[in-house]
């Protein structure tokens, strides 16, 4: 759908410029343009736009997105590391308008209320408090599990639902939980903010009443057609913020290259007078602010970078959630995902009978006449019904063992409601589809809340800006988060090989114990009863869960970042220590409680939390205004040509 042009005066110039449209630069631009529609806003996103692509709106499509050859996300390759069994960790972080909202995994996974506090008591961040933050967190969800939530806010614009289906997976998982694990039992409301150490259904951003996704783009631009102050240039990289002194007045930017290798690289520019937004990911905010001239001196003159501000903690602390999920063998009544990952066909298909494809991937004629007829079936679903934020009882914490202790201690002890582990259930096989034989599995991941390990982001070119990061992911680089991944893995074990649909572990996905151990993993079988004794280990078995997590581990797709997310992607305090760590300069912090960059003026650095603090958009708004630049034409034309939503 294309806008009116817009009758500017100077058509380059903007009030505000976002470098990046994902999660957190949609979701602020967007809030802008509606409480001010006269300001002029542009947001610049390497990717293409989402509007109304059943790739993008269709939630179980989610897993399309992660296939090597898709373009809507970056695969981003960090050096190997003896760690991780010396492979090289692949992070695919989001590549289109809306960003993570548009190719995740649509989990509605919200943080403990003390990580709020932290933020405001340990790093000094006014204004950022639970007290603070849940107002605006309710402002921005419609809850439509169920009424009167406390904590839950219910005339938001993204909706929130257990999805449009209930797989057997998910509540076989639960029921086991329930009988075996019932000292921690069963919760309505996994995502509460002050509790955990419960199992619960997990929630999803998903419309109950649709079956879409719920993501940012189509909640807070794409219904923003009629206001062409609001624009989008897509499939362009920002380069770097350019400067007056130290006044941030505009961005330079090249065509992105993946979907067009040998894009012309010519450098263009447009004006911001009175604000820049950097809202580019973990990966894409520190690399411009380091070619823009901020960051560690070192990096930068290695890069032949003209130095701005020396801010050492620009591209330090790159943090992820550590993932393992182990697949299982499922029985023939499993309600799963794998055909829809696979791309079986149908009976029609297979017959001749269907002689128009709706879509690439086959046998999904059924699924999406029921998803467009009442939002609901396996399409409206992500596979994940269930899980559970654990914290370790006295006995597990032998199980963690001496590696352990000083986190422990230090940072879980007396703080209730952090969860140490994160385990669940997924209807699905989650590896490559191609390669495991065609039928059921189930898949029992789980991952470190709060990993102890840190990478880095910085940039390998000073001038390129499609070059691909120096990217480090730290992955189990501190023996504490090793030992919480043993102890997921006996943990989540115990769970799925009592699930009634159990028929044994699929063996290149699972350990290799010793020949003759008692823990030896099976490719058939029936499950256990619940109250059966749990497997026990020998140390000779503990070596070969830490040699299957350190080769099978992989990004949990949360990298963290600009700072941290409240709004879509839950993580945890800790991760406020991201790439753009918002705390003290003496502290290697990047930006202030104001989200302002240290020794410049007019910048932001925004990660997926800031969106409640602009929901009155006063900071922004109230800057003041700074003479704008020389306008360029062409690259206005360029802007009304590829629009397309
Ligand atoms: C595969 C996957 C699954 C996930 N699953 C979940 C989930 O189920 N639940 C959940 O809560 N979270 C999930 N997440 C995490 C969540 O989506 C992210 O935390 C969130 O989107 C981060 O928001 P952001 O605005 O900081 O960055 P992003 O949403 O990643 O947006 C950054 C944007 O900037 C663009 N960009 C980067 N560099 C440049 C540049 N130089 N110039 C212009 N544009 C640039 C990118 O193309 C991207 O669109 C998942 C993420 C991924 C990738």
């Amino acid at each position: 759908m294309e806008r009116n042009q817009t009758p500017m005066s100077s058509p380059l110039d903007f009030d505000i410029i976002f470098a990046g449209g994902g999660a957190s630069g949609c979701l602020i631009a967007g809030r802008l343009a509606a409480a001010d529609p006269s300001l002029r806003i542009l947001i610049v996103e390497a990717g293409e736009h989402t509007r109304g692509l059943p790739a993008h709106t269709q939630p179980a499509r989610y897993f399309s997105h992660l296939a090597p050859t898709s373009t809507t996300v970056t695969f981003n390759i960090a050096k190997p590391s003896e760690n991780i069994g010396g492979r090289s960790l692949v992070t695919p972080s989001a590549r289109c308008l809306g960003g993570g909202s548009s190719v995740n995994f649509t989990m509605y996974t919200r943080a403990a209320a003390s990580d709020y506090d932290d933020w405001e008591t340990v790093y000094g961040n006014s204004g950022w408090g639970s007290k603070d933050l849940i107002p605006l967190l309710k402002k921005t969800e419609t809850y439509q599990v169920k009424p009167g939530e406390p904590t839950h806010g219910y005339s938001g614009p993204l909706k929130v639902s257990y999805g449009g289906a209930y797989t057997n997976v998910g509540q076989q998982f639960l029921d086991v939980a329930r009988e075996y694990d019932s000292i921690r039992g069963n919760t309505d409301d996994i995502n509460g903010l002050f509790s955990c150490d419960q199992y619960g259904r997990w929630q999803k951003w998903i419309d109950a009443d649709t079956g879409t996704r719920s993501d940012v783009p189509h909640h807070f631009i794409y219904n923003q057609l009629h206001n062409q102050n609001l624009q989008v240039l897509h499939g362009c990289r920002v380069k770097r913020v350019i400067f007056e002194n130290t006044r941030a007045v505009g961005v330079e930017f090249v065509n992105d290259t993946v979907l067009n290798p040998s894009a012309d690289q010519t450098v263009r520019t447009a004006h911001a007078s009175r604000l820049v937004v950097v809202s580019a990911g973990a990966f894409g905010s520190p690399t411009i602010l380091e070619r823009s001239g901020i960051g560690a001196f070192d990096v930068l003159k290695v890069h032949g970078v003209p130095p701005l501000v020396d801010l050492p903690g620009v591209g330090q602390n790159y943090q992820d959630h550590n993932v393992v999920f182990v697949p299982y063998l499922a029985s023939e009544e499993a309600e799963t995902l794998d055909a829809l990952f696979r791309g079986d066909k149908s009976e029609e298909e297979r017959e001749g009978r269907l002689r128009i494809r709706l879509y690439p991937s086959d046998g999904l004629i059924e699924l999406v006449t029921q998803w467009k007829s009442s939002g609901t079936g396996l399409l409206a679903h992500n596979g994940l019904d269930a899980g559970a934020k654990l914290r370790p009882s006295a006995k597990d914490l032998q199980e963690l063992g001496p590696e352990f202790e000083t986190r422990w201690k230090t940072y879980f002890e007396h703080a209730t409601d952090k969860p140490v582990i994160w385990i669940g259930p997924v209807s699905a096989y989650l590896g490559d589809p191609s390669v495991a034989p065609s039928r059921k599995y189930y898949s029992v991941g789980y991952y470190t809340q709060y990993p102890v390990s840190r990478g880095h982001v910085h940039i390998s070119s000073g001038e390129n800006a499609n070059a691909p990061p120096d990217f480090d992911s730290g992955f189990l680089s501190d023996p504490a988060d090793l030992a919480t991944l043993k102890w997921g893995y006996k943990k989540s074990r115990e769970l799925a090989r009592r699930l009634k649909i159990y028929r044994g572990e699929y063996l290149p996905g699972n350990p290799t114990f010793a020949d003759g151990s008692d823990a030896r993993c099976l490719d058939a079988g029936m499950p256990v009863d619940v109250s059966a004794a749990d497997i026990a280990y020998t140390e000779e078995d503990n070596t070969a869960i830490e040699t299957y997590n350190r080769n099978f581990v992989q990004t949990a797709w949360h990298s963290v970042g600009p700072l941290f997310s409240t709004i879509y992607s839950n993580l945890d305090a800790s991760f406020q220590l991201g790439t753009c760590a918002m705390k003290s300069r003496s502290e290697l912090g990047v930006v202030d409680e104001r989200l302002n960059v240290y020794g410049v003026q007019g910048l932001k650095v925004a990660g997926e939390h800031v969106p409640p603090c602009y929901s009155s958009s006063a900071d922004i708004i109230s800057l003041p205004r700074f003479p704008r630049s020389q306008s360029h034409p062409r690259m206005w034309a360029r802007i009304l040509t590829r629009r397309h939503w």
